[in-house]
């Protein structure tokens, strides 16, 4: 995909889910290619309504998102599933690992959805995985370890392994990490950002702790630029 396309584009966006009143109307945003956002709220301002938009698993009651120049909201659901696995890594905030299956099989998914299935494919995803392991701290053991039993912060560093398994072009994290003291928080955001670097990934960072705006090279309250406002 062409680097020099904007990594978000949203245009006239809205999304309600009652069909009466918008949770989101933005009449034009832009993250631009390779940029780490910070995207800012008060609770129920919409921030994850506006990820789950972005990654295509709501779709709009209007308007336009394109990311890396390609029309999300002109995708079919199979089509937007596809392209998320193979260009947009994304953390939620429950992480949503599958309990009983272990480390290496939740990553592996991640590389199953986005197509990658022959035996190259598979050498590439050895050695990706055991690299981004590294890269976020985890000892290699954990990946035989079903992921219940991980600790929250170990899950979290794997579900950002399995976020950015596929090169994405696109990494977005809804807020992962309340559930951790600040010393780990702060591990775990220089982490982040030196793995973003390396690959090259655009960031888009939803959160609603203003603490960790120091980290980004643009911040964004959702509130001026989403009219519909927060509850
Ligand atoms: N599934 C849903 N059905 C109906 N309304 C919803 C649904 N999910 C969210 N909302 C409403 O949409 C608005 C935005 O919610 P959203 O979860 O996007 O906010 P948020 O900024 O992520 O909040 P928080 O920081 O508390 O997670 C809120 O008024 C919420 O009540």
């Amino acid at each position: 995909m062409a680097e020099q396309q904007a990594a978000i584009c949203l245009r006239q966006l809205r999304f309600s889910y009652d069909g009466n009143s918008d949770v989101i109307n933005i009449p034009q945003w832009t993250l631009e290619s390779g940029q780490k956002c910070f995207v800012f709220g008060a609770s129920g301002a919409g921030k994850s309504t506006l990820m789950n938009l972005l990654c295509g698993v709501l779709k709009p009651t209007a308007g336009d998102i394109q990311v890396f120049g390609q029309a999300l909201t002109k995708m079919s659901a199979r089509q937007r599933d596809r392209f998320r696995a193979k260009h947009i890594g994304v953390v939620f905030q429950q992480f949503n690992l599958i309990p009983y299956l272990t480390v290496a099989e939740n990553i592996r998914l991640a590389s199953w959805f986005a197509g990658k299935t022959t035996s190259s494919d598979d050498q590439n995803f050895q050695q990706r995985l055991l690299e981004l392991v590294a890269a976020l701290q985890l000892k290699p053991e954990v990946l035989h370890r079903p992921s219940r039993e991980l600790s929250v912060g170990q899950q979290q560093r794997v579900a950002i392994v399995r976020a950015l398994i596929n090169q994405p072009e696109l990494l977005i994290v809804d807020e992962p990490t309340s559930a951790l003291d600040s010393y780990a928080r702060d591990n775990f955001m220089q982490l982040l950002m030196s793995v973003c670097e390396q690959q090259r990934s655009s960031l888009l960072f939803v959160s609603h702790d203003l603490s960790l705006q120091s980290y980004f090279d643009v911040d964004v309250n959702l509130a001026d630029i989403n009219t519909a406002g927060g509850q």
